[in-house]
Formats: C-alpha cells, sequence, structure tokens
C-alpha cells in the first residue's frame, strides 16, 4: 500500500523526489489571517467549529507548498473532555481555573471511553480538511503525549520548572500512573478516532520531555508512549484502515532517543539541541528522523535561512527524513520566511 504523498513515503522510509517539509505551529498567530479569525471567535471556538478549524488549517497550506496540513486544534482538548475547564488567555497561553490539586481530584475526572464521543468536533474538521484538500496534502491528526497534558492538568499553565506536575512523580506515583494510564486510554481512543476520520499520520507531542530525568521518562513516559503506538497502530489494522504512520515528538528530551529507536514509532522527532548525525546514531537506521532547525534561524535572513537549511539537509540526508522546525513558529515571525524555509527544503534536496 504505496502512498503518493512525500510526507507518508518519507514516514516508511521510501524513496521521495525531494524531502517533504512541514512546520510546527504552521497555522497560528503570525499568520495574519489567523489573527483577523482570532479576532472574531475565541481559540476553543475555533477547535469546537468544524468549519473554522479547517479554514485556519487550510491557510497556510494556501500560502506555501507544505507537504501536509496539521489539524488546528490543541493538546488541551483531552483535559476538557475529561470535564476540567481550559481557557486560552491573550499573552498568556492556556490556563485551567481549577488544576489538579491533590489525588483525589482525580475521582472528578469523567471517563476515558466518552472522549471520542465529546471530541467529535475534531474528527468532523479532520473530514472537512481532508475534503477541501482532495488528497493534495495528506492531514496529520495529533495529541499531547500522557505526561505533558497530566503536567499541564496539574500545574494549571505553562510553568519553567512543572515542579508542582513533578512533585507528583515523587510523592504520589500511584495516583501518577492512575492518571497517566487515563489520559492513554482516552488518547488512544482519541487518536483512532483521528485516523477512522482521514487522518494519515499522527503525531504525538511531549513537549514536556526535557524536565524528566532518564528515569522519570522510563517510568512515567516512554511505557505510555509505547502503549498508544502499539495500541493504535493494532486497533486501526483491526479496523481495516492499514498501517497509520506514527511520529513521536520528545522536545529537549536527547537522553530519550535510543530508547525511542526501539518502539514501533516510525517517526522520532528532534529538536534543535541535537545534532542530525547523532540523532541518527542513537535512533539506528530504520527510523525516519523529523525536524530540527532552530525556529528562530527564521528571524535570519533569506541567505541565513538557506544557508542553514542546506547544512541541515546534509546532516539528515534525504531518506527517512521530514524536514521541520524543532519546535513552534512564534507569533512575531514573517511569513515569508516560511515561504524561504518550505522552498529551501525542496531546492536543496531535489534528486
Ligand atoms: C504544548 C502544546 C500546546 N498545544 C500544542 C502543544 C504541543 C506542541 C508544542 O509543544 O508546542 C499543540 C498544538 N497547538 C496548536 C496546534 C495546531 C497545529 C499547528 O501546529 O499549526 C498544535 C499541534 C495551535 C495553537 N495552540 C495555541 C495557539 C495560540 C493561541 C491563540 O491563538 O491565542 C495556537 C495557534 C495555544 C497554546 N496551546 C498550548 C500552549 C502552550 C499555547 C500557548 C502558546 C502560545 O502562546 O503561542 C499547549
Amino acid at each position: 500500500m504505496s502512498s503518493k504523498h512525500r510526507l507518508i513515503r518519507a514516514a516508511r522510509g521510501e524513496k521521495v523526489d525531494k524531502v517533504p517539509v512541514w512546520v510546527m505551529r504552521q497555522a497560528g498567530r503570525y499568520l495574519p489571517e489567523f489573527r483577523e479569525e482570532r479576532t472574531k471567535a475565541d481559540f476553543f471556538t475555533i477547535c469546537q467549529t468544524p468549519e473554522l478549524a479547517c479554514k485556519v488549517t487550510m491557510q497556510p497550506v494556501e500560502r506555501f507548498p507544505l507537504d501536509a496540513a496539521i489539524i488546528f486544534s490543541d493538546i488541551l482538548v483531552i483535559p476538557q473532555a475529561l470535564g476540567m475547564e481550559v481557557l486560552m488567555k491573550p499573552g498568556e497561553g492556556p490556563v485551567f481555573p481549577e488544576p489538579l490539586r491533590s489525588p483525589s481530584d482525580l475521582d472528578k475526572l469523567g471517563p476515558a471511553e466518552t472522549v471520542t464521543e465529546t471530541l467529535s468536533y475534531v474528527a468532523d474538521a479532520i473530514k472537512l480538511t481532508v475534503q477541501t484538500l482532495a488528497d493534495r496534502i495528506p492531514v496529520i491528526g495529533f495529541v499531547g503525549a500522557p505526561w505533558t497534558v497530566m503536567a499541564y492538568m496539574i500545574e494549571g499553565r505553562g510553568s519553567k520548572t512543572q515542579s508542582i506536575a513533578k512533585s507528583w512523580l515523587y510523592r504520589h506515583p500511584e495516583a501518577s500512573h492512575r492518571l497517566l494510564q487515563k489520559l492513554t486510554d482516552a488518547s488512544v481512543l482519541y487518536l483512532v478516532a483521528q485516523v477512522q476520520a482521514g487522518a494519515q499520520l499522527l503525531q504525538v507531542f511531549e513537549s514536556h520531555a526535557e524536565y524528566l530525568s532518564p528515569e522519570l521518562f522510563k517510568t512515567f513516559s516512554l511505557p505510555y508512549l509505547v502503549q498508544i503506538c502499539d495500541r493504535v497502530k493494532k486497533i486501526v489494522k483491526e479496523k481495516s484502515l492499514g498501517d497509520i504512520p506514527m511520529t513521536i515528538f520528545p522536545k529537549g528530551g536527547h537522553f530519550t532517543l535510543s530508547a525511542l529507536g526501539q518502539t514501533a514509532y516510525d517517526v522520532i522527532s528532534v529538536d534543535w539541541t541535537v545534532e542530525p548525525e547523532l540523532a541518527r546514531q542513537l535512533v539506528g537506521p530504520n527510523k525516519t528522523l523529523q525536524g530540527n532547525l532552530d525556529p528562530c534561524a527564521l528571524y535570519a535572513d533569506k541567505a541565513g535561512i538557506e544557508e542553514r537549511v542546506e547544512k541541515m539537509i546534509a546532516g539528515f540526508g534525504r531518506t527517512r527524513y521530514i524536514a521541520n522546525l524543532g519546535h513552534g513558529m512564534y507569533p512575531d515571525m514573517d511569513p515569508e520566511s516560511v515561504a524561504i524555509f518550505v522552498d529551501a527544503v525542496h531546492k536543496f534536496s531535489s534528486q
């Protein structure tokens, strides 16, 4: 079952004519047309309205020759579906008015089994986007990894240390595992629903990997990342939906790479702190790597961006590679720099 799409081919280790490229946070506030939508609707209203979610998902895809669309949503829709309130505060980001304060608060969470129904608006947005794209490029579905989402549910907002969330791992390991398992169960169902709606690749964002020690990673993150990948792939196969490629992004987690190389994830996404050659050595020959230009390199001029893209491709190679940034775009970036980045990837990787 071969795909015509560069992204899917690269994820499977197949030959590509050019290295595929997409950009984390390619839909967002750096685009004037996104900011315009945000004057009319609140962030989560956009997520929950399939027509609006489709419209902003399409915005970067209409501007740039990107090799994938990523459905416009957020990793925090899972806590919302489990009954927690999440607000998007301008200038601050996501805020939980009532974060989890003690293990007894876990009893207030709803069941994992109903998230697919609660989040059916995401499936509807994917269906609409797939229809709009008419197979021009694939749609990426995603979920936050259990530890990353757990940390938000406990901290209640972004944190420089994640110390409150980490205190649970040391003081309440049993409750932490219970919460991580619930998030895992919800994530599996939610990702399968995204595939059923038409998502052709799934990415798991472990954006808070960098706060863990190797020991905490092995205990509180890796087992759940493995479960998500193995269970989703198994269910998708059982439903005769084929083999779904999956990506794991352990932000800041260079110490996770060799273990992730032993999992069933097809693609491992790396941030800009990792040398391409070292990433390859750590994950082995049978994984596709994704990344990893420093997002701030987009502040450079055209020649500066092109020079770094050329070097990046030389480091990763042209096969088993998906070009991206090492993390998301920032709101003050110039859309023109994305055009330069995408064109440079295609130009320097044409064979
Ligand atoms: C940690 C995380 C979140 N959300 C997400 C992650 C994992 C990826 C990562 O590590 O960045 C995932 C996410 N969030 C968003 C997407 C959309 C798809 C895309 O990449 O284009 C994706 C894949 C849109 C968004 N998610 C958010 C915005 C901006 C909110 C706005 O419009 O007001 C967008 C476009 C809000 C958000 N949501 C989150 C934060 C920390 C913020 C605030 C950050 C900021 O202020 O830029 C939680």
